[in-house]
């Protein structure tokens, strides 16, 4: 038998707490990962008087995952949050330092002058969701509106290379974070508060923690709309920040091959499941039009994703060329929607379509 999250939750989820629920009824565990001979998790409650209480609960979960085949170590963190003296409005924040634990809240919470939050999610690596994210902040901005972009492609974040942005934002107070911006767009980026060549191995409690900094304490000002670059499938990053975060909606990024689309699949399962409303799919690398002949090839097929979205009853938003320049300009840190091209002008009909369904 192979140990995953489904594994692990069917097993802890009918440990009784103290209240009389059971832990699976009473929504407690976040940021779960199954990683070799190791499970991880945090317990997240609301005091530390229930963070006390559940400690038998703690070891009784750890009792039957350590009973698990190949299963070495189990690390369970409880956390609730600190109590603190109540803040003026607008000052509350912790010191600028990833990993920080979360503090436990409610449920999403808006970021205070953001309109809209979009997530930008694909089933699978390697499609462009970075890109099209890259694309479709410059787009948007062009036509605009104030745009932000949060890279939390945790995994490989590409933002700073492709927006063409660079240096450890600034914090002048300690707590709050400046962003950067670059061609009209307000950018910060997970990799921007790395070490260069920092590797990192982000344990559930961190990533939460990271990914609650970046929402609330970076000063994004007013935005009509900030837009996610989250990492490719479905982990902890997109589930902290439905948890964390007021997401206004999902949009994702498939190829037209098939086992591109049976990954988009699945992500627009979990946004359901994290009801995050899906705005749309859209086709990236759709087409090749040869810049010699003008002829147009389908390399990866056409057509799929457009199809796929009727299916599940989804709005298709756009299909998108694969072309040179579309790399190019990426690895230049300029995207190519700040041109005039063929590639330009789709992302600008995307922009158009979303700023006119009321998003943005
Ligand atoms: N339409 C396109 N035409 C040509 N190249 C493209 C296109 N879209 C993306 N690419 C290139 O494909 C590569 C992968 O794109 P990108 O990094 O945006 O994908 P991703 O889905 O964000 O991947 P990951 O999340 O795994 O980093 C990049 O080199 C990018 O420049």
């Amino acid at each position: 038998m192979t140990v995953d999250r489904e594994v692990v939750l069917r097993e802890i989820s009918k440990i009784a707490l103290p209240g009389g629920e059971t832990l699976g009824q009473a929504d407690l565990v976040r940021a779960l990962a199954v990683e070799d001979d190791t499970i991880r998790f945090v317990l997240e409650v609301g005091s530390a008087e229930a963070a006390r209480e559940l400690a038998p609960v703690e070891a009784e979960a750890r009792r039957r995952l350590l009973a698990l085949p190949g299963i070495a170590h189990v690390h369970i963190v409880t956390t609730a949050p600190a109590a603190r003296p109540a803040a003026p409005a607008g000052k509350a924040a912790p010191s600028l330092k990833i990993g920080g634990h979360p503090t436990a809240q409610a449920g999403p919470q808006p970021i205070p002058g953001v309109r809209h939050i979009i997530a930008i999610g694909s089933g699978k690596g390697g499609v462009g969701k970075s890109t099209v994210t890259s694309n479709l902040a410059v787009a948007m901005a062009k036509a605009g509106r104030k745009v932000g972009l949060l890279d939390a492609d945790i995994y490989g974040p590409s933002q700073p290379r492709m927006m063409g942005v660079s240096g450890r934002p600034a914090s002048p107070d300690g707590q709050r974070i400046e962003p950067l911006h670059a061609h009209g767009v307000t950018v910060m980026s997970i990799g921007l508060m790395l070490k260069e060549g920092e590797a990192v191995v982000w344990r559930g409690p961190m990533l939460m923690g990271a990914i609650q900094q970046m929402l609330q304490q970076v000063n994004w000002g007013k935005l009509d709309v900030l837009l996610i670059d989250l990492p490719p499938g479905t982990g902890d990053v997109q589930l902290s920040l439905c948890q964390k975060a007021a997401v206004t909606g999902a949009i994702i990024v498939s190829t037209p091959q098939d086992v591109a689309l049976l990954d988009a699949r699945r992500a627009i399962d979990m946004f359901r499941k994290l009801k995050a409303p899906v705005l749309g799919l859209i086709e990236n690398m759709s087409s090749y039009v040869c810049p010699r002949c003008g002829h147009e090839a389908h390399l990866f097929g056409h057509g799929g994703v457009a199809t796929e979205a009727e299916a599940l009853g989804l709005p298709f938003l756009g299909e998108l060329p694969l072309e040179l320049d579309v790399r190019l300009a990426g690895d230049s840190g300029r995207p190519v929607a700040l041109g005039e091209g063929v590639t330009a002008q789709a992302y600008a009909r995307l922009a158009d379509r979303l700023v006119k369904g009321g998003i943005g």
